[in-house]
């Protein structure tokens, strides 16, 4: 659906050339549900808008749902949805109305507009704002409602820049439920760009981190995390002579990494795993029979943000205050 090489784009800013997309290499496949995930400045949106034709690429090419970027846009554009940052919608006009008129402006004739605009307010839980005045709803119907806009025309390939900035927690989640149905309803590609940790988490099956212009790791979140750090297994002793007992065990413990005594209120054994969930099962045997006595145990998969900070040495968090 998407295949770039060497995707390049540079600004001149004054009398300097800034590097904002740094040969980028994607390729997404029909079905997909991508997001690129980076800090602010990463080049996020300068790739989304190159994809969907709003900008035109230094060097490099990009093929967009079958056709060239460079030599059909227009054809590109017509076989892709695109929402931006701002909002798409109108102020005056009401919500129904706005969208049967974006359906019409795609050359969709009467029938079919209407029957678009009753279908997608009533799969984004719209209908009831058919005649509300787009500036009279929510943040989070407005989004919903800019995504209908980018649907209208039943496009293969829907972009979505930073769809849920701006948006209350609960909003949020409920876009992202929204997008996820929609998705397994009508079978879109969708390619967003985010720089929410936990979304990107959830609700993204593929994740291209960028940074600097550049896609520095490219898989599922449990592919990124599994590449990075390992699982941080910890353990507490009810009786905290019995911890170095049980970082013994823990250290002989096949694949076992690096084991540490962390003593707090309580007395913690932590122990670098790849998979913990599986070493789990001869932890709690080999503890066992050592009569260790065990107070609780816990197992922490690696966040998107350790693996961030394992690939660049800063943390992403920071930087998306
Ligand atoms: N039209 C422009 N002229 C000059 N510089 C630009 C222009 N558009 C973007 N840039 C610069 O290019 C770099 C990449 O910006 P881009 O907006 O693609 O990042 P991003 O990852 O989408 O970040 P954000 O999450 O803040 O949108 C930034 O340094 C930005 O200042």
């Amino acid at each position: 659906m998407i295949r770039t090489r060497d995707l390049t784009k540079h600004f001149r800013v004054g009398r300097e050339t800034l590097e904002a997309v740094r040969g980028i290499d994607i390729d997404i496949a029909a079905g997909e549900l991508v997001a690129l995930l980076g800090p602010n400045g990463a080049g996020k949106s300068t790739t989304l808008r190159m994809l969907t034709t709003l900008l035109e690429p230094t060097s490099g090419t990009a093929v967009v749902a079958g056709r060239d970027v460079l030599t059909e846009p227009a054809e590109v554009r017509r076989r892709i949805g695109f929402v931006g940052q701002g909002h798409g919608a109108g102020e005056d006009q009401r919500a129904g109305e706005e969208l049967y008129t974006q359906g019409l402006l795609y050359g969709l004739d009467r029938a079919t507009a209407r029957r678009r605009t009753a279908d997608l307010l009533d799969m984004l839980e719209l209908s009831g704002t058919t005649d509300r005045e787009v500036t009279k709803l929510s943040g989070g119907q407005r989004r919903r409602l800019d995504i209908a806009m980018g649907l209208v025309h039943e496009p293969p390939l829907l972009f979505l820049d930073e769809p849920s900035t701006g948006l209350d927690p609960h909003s949020r989640a409920n876009l992202w439920e929204h997008v996820t149905r929609l998705r397994e309803r009508t079978g879109t590609t969708i390619v967003l760009t985010t720089h929410y940790l936990d979304e990107a988490d959830e609700a993204a099956e593929r994740i291209l981190v960028i940074d600097h212009g550049r896609v520095i790791a490219d898989g599922t979140a449990d592919e990124l995390k599994g590449g990075v750090s390992g699982d941080l297994v910890t353990f507490t002793v009810a009786d905290e002579t019995a911890a170095p007992t049980g970082a013994k065990i823990a250290g002989n413990l096949s694949g076992a990494g690096e084991v540490e005594i962390v003593t707090g209120r309580e007395t913690e054994v932590r122990l670098r795993v790849e998979r913990g969930d599986t070493v789990l099962p001869d932890l709690l045997r080999a503890l066992d029979s050592a009569g260790v006595p065990l107070a609780s145990v816990r197992v922490q998969r690696p966040t998107l943000d350790d693996v961030f900070l394992t690939l660049t040495g800063r943390s992403l968090r920071e930087e998306n205050p």
